[in-house]
């Protein structure tokens, strides 16, 4: 399928899952990615979830990290095609942004060559580990910035596709992507 047609597919989709199946899948998530061969490592990456348009929710995975001692870093939107990166400490103050994503408000940034592992929100992915996500393209983008040895985790609500057609050169396929059924290597 197309990426335009994946969007509103997916976007519909969500739109049929409840508060407590979101937090039992969720849940499940967050189990399956302890099982993940992650853990040597020390910077990791991830989102807070738009609430309002039914995303993961990923405080279990975040307090799992923490407990790991893992430094975590989250995202904040600074222009139409640029994220910055924060660390997430004790004293991290959060404020929603225009696109209802909460966001550490100011603290001590990372640059993207010190991360380690990132898990990246989606819409949609496929069999071959191609992702799409809203179409702004910050993902792409933030993870070309990053080592050419980064682990990219795609977090789904949803199976795999089988093929996403319009691939562009600028996609940067996932490693893994865990949904609440199965984790799949690529
Ligand atoms: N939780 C989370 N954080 C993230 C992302 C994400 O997908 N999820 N992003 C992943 O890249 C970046 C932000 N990108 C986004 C791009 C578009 C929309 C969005 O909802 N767009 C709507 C209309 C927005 C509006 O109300 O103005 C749309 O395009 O229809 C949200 C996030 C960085 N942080
Ligand atoms: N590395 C890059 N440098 C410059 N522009 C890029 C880069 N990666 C993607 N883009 C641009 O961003 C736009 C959106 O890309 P795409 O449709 O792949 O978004 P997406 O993967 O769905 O979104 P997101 O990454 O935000 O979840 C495209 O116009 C694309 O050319």
């Amino acid at each position: 399928m197309l990426k335009k047609d994946l969007r509103l597919k997916y976007l519909r989709l969500r739109n049929l899952i409840t508060p407590i199946l979101l937090d039992q899948q969720s849940i499940a998530i967050a189990n399956s990615v302890l099982q993940l061969p992650i853990w040597e490592n020390q910077y990791f990456h991830i989102f807070l979830p738009i609430e309002k348009n039914i995303e993961i929710d990923t405080e279990g995975i975040i307090s799992i990290l923490l407990g790991f001692d893992k430094n975590v870093i989250v995202p904040k939107v600074i222009s139409n095609t640029e994220l910055e990166h924060y660390l997430l400490t004790d004293n991290t103050k959060f404020k929603t942004n225009s696109l209802n994503i909460p966001e550490p408000v100011d603290g001590i940034t990372v640059p993207p060559n010190k991360i380690d592992v990132v898990f990246i929100p989606l819409l949609a992915f496929d069999k071959l580990g191609n992702r799409i996500g809203y179409g702004k393209g910050y993902y792409d983008r933030f993870l070309s910035q990053c080592k050419t040895n980064v682990i990219k985790i795609g977090l789904s609500l949803f199976e795999a596709e089988d093929l996403i057609e319009d691939i562009a050169p600028t996609d940067i396929p996932l490693d893994y992507c865990v949904t609440p059924k199965k984790t799949y290597t690529f």
